[in-house]
């Protein structure tokens, strides 16, 4: 038979992949592998499904040869095979329309052009990177004739009759001068175990293996075969094959921890999309989780055939923590990077591994406490970031935060806060802007407390950033107690009443503070203390203000509202003595503590102490 041409499109690819993948020749392999593993999956289906293989003795294997002295390699699979048309359509033209088009849009500025070839795979034709022959010698499953292909890459190939005494097909490449650094076992080996080490059949690696004779003194060279991948692919076995061992050993193959994982998620999913998932969540956080150049935990591969482990588009960023893999039937070998961002397949796959992972930390928070509990002492922060992020899963989210609680001791879930609201309660409440201690001795908590309600502490420094963001827990609304419009919730008929008292004061206090406060007036949420400061629902506490100004962020100047409360004995006092000289004193000392108490410095101690000491003076 005469020499056969590439067709056009071949000939375009074969330029394109040598122009693009030059840095990656080594995915010559792992492209035959996994080729040869589809074969041995193919015959391996046929065996179970067609009548005419049922009989067929069938041990799927992938056999590497080495010649360092010929520096040839052949890659013999026992799959299905190919005959004689076969190879010509799969190995001398491209068949998938969808690398057609690509091809037919190609710029012919192959920097460009090559940005674009991870949106299909390159394939078989990736051995002409590393080779300037290749020879496929094929028989097809239930033919008796044998085939073989020949071809240096480039301008097109010989098909001759062959013998082959079993099915299946044999790629012979002479390796070229890039390709010569792999005609060595020990960077093969590498490669197999790099991105073939799963692949569900066993690879064997035939080489002249120099051993030590110790009675002739010398190394001598034996022929020797070798399986080189661990050929278990265990998140393909189903669960209930699997035990817990075998889940622990493969986490810290994976990860390299020395630790047990804390939990694990092992997921098929049959149906539009196939996929496998099985994530771990280590017991201890990883220690880069807050470093900007984390390293991400999730390992992708397609049809069992690894493609990356330090893609960032695999989980939203918050579920960084997250170790394991991805293994999808539908993406391409050859996905990049750049087409990872906005592959469909992909989003699909994240989507609902997002739902899957917080569903089952649900479950875990419902049926092991204790567990959860390490869960969240470790991960707890990075829930909130998924809070501040991730939208769309925000009520899963907040079922599974936990919170600091002026009601019980540890931590507890939104939940649990909503089933002890009181009579009469209608939000759930918390408090922001600093430390535990600083937040549980606040003037803004004392009504809550006389009436018996629940706040949350949240003395994370995200937590005001976050929780400002989030006004409701499904149909409860969630309350910062700092914010002024709070206090609304509480109001009883006698207001009006104080109110009109207290007005003379409040006039006062408003000419003597000035521009310091935004407003002054009466409040009901304070028992034991004479006033408090408050911010508006959109602006941030003070000490929230603070910690900006000093993290170099430019803010407007955002002024406090001073509440007073009508009921306290200063406040009653002084309302009986407005003309008095010490009542500038007395007004400027009731804004100044409120300040302490908000964990804010004041911003003239000395001016304070002045005040303080010449009201002592009258008292002592
Ligand atoms: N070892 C093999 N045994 C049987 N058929 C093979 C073998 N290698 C290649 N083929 C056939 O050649 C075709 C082309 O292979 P190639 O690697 O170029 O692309 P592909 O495997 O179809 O695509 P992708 O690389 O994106 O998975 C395969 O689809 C298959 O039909």
């Amino acid at each position: 038979m005469p020499k056969q041409e590439f067709q056009t499109e071949v000939s375009q690819l074969l330029q394109l992949i040598i122009h693009s993948l030059y840095s990656h020749p080594e995915i010559f392999l792992r492209e035959l592998i996994s080729n040869s593993s589809d074969a041995l999956d193919k015959l391996r289906y046929l065996t179970l499904t067609d009548e005419r293989f049922k009989g067929f003795t069938f041990d799927p294997r992938i056999e590497l040869e080495l010649n360092e002295t010929l520096k040839t390699l052949s890659l013999a699979d026992n799959g299905i095979g190919m005959n004689q048309e076969d190879l010509i359509a799969h190995l001398g033209t491209i068949a998938r329309s969808g690398t057609k088009n690509f091809l037919n849009q190609l710029s012919g500025d192959a920097k460009k052009d090559s940005n674009l070839i991870g949106q299909f795979g390159v394939g078989f034709y990736s051995v002409f990177m590393v080779a300037d022959k290749v020879e496929v010698i094929s028989r097809k499953a239930g033919e008796d004739a044998a085939w073989k292909w020949t071809s240096d890459g480039k301008t097109g190939f010989d098909i001759e009759p062959a013998e082959r005494a079993t099915p299946g097909t044999t790629v012979l490449l002479h390796f070229n001068a890039d390709g010569e650094p792999y005609a060595n076992a020990w960077r093969l080996k590498d490669i197999v175990k790099k991105y073939s080490n799963h692949i569900a059949f066993p690879i064997f690696l035939t080489y002249d293996k120099s051993n030590w004779n110790e009675e002739e003194k010398k190394s001598v060279t034996e022929r020797t075969t070798e399986q080189v991948n661990s050929a278990s692919a265990l998140w393909r076995r189903s669960k209930s094959e699997l035990t817990d061992e075998d889940y622990k050993e493969l986490y810290k193959s994976l990860t390299g921890d020395f630790e047990d994982p804390l939990v694990w998620f092992h997921t098929k999913a049959e149906g539009s999309l196939e996929y496998i998932t099985l994530f771990f969540i280590p017991a201890k956080a990883p220690i880069d989780l807050y470093q900007q150049d984390y390293k991400a935990g999730v390992k992708l591969y397609v049809k069992r055939v690894f493609i990356m482990d330090d893609s960032r588009e695999l989980l939203p960023q918050y579920l960084r923590f997250v170790r394991g893999i991805i293994d999808s039937e539908d993406l391409p070998l050859n996905v990049s990077r750049e087409i990872l961002q906005q592959n469909k397949i992909l989003n699909s796959i994240r989507t609902a591994s997002v739902k899957k992972i917080l569903s089952e930390l649900k479950n875990l928070s419902e049926n092991d406490a204790a567990k959860y509990a390490l869960f969240i002492e470790q991960y707890n922060r990075l829930l909130k970031e998924g809070l501040y992020g991730d939208f769309a899963n925000r009520e899963a989210l907040l079922d599974l935060v936990r919170f600091k609680s002026t009601a019980v001791e540890g931590l507890t879930s939104l939940a649990d806060a909503k089933s002890r609201m009181k009579e009469g309660q209608t939000a759930l409440y918390y408090i922001t802007g600093g430390a535990e201690s600083l937040l549980r001795t606040s003037p803004l908590l004392e009504i809550y407390k006389k009436k018996g309600y629940e706040v949350l502490i949240l003395d994370d420094d995200i937590d005001e950033i976050v929780f400002s963001q989030i006004d409701t827990y499904g149909e409860t609304e969630l309350k910062s107690v700092n914010k002024s419009s709070t206090s609304d919730d509480l109001k009883d008929e006698t207001e009006p009443e104080k109110s009109e008292q207290t007005q003379p004061l409040i006039d006062k206090l408003k000419a003597i503070l000035g521009d310091r406060v935004k407003d002054v007036r009466i409040t009901s949420r304070l028992a034991d203390s004479p006033s408090v400061l408050v911010t508006d629902e959109d602006e941030p506490t003070l000490r929230m203000q603070q910690m900006m100004k000093a993290m170099g962020q430019k803010l407007p100047e955002l002024k406090p509202t001073l509440e007073i409360n009508p009921d306290h004995e200063i406040v009653k006092k002084l309302s009986g003595r407005l003309t008095d000289a010490i009542a500038d004193d007395a007004a400027w000392l009731l804004y100044d503590q409120a300040l302490l108490m908000e964990g804010v410095a004041l911003p003239d101690p000395a001016a304070f102490v002045q005040r303080l000491n010449r009201v002592l003076n009258q008292t002592v």
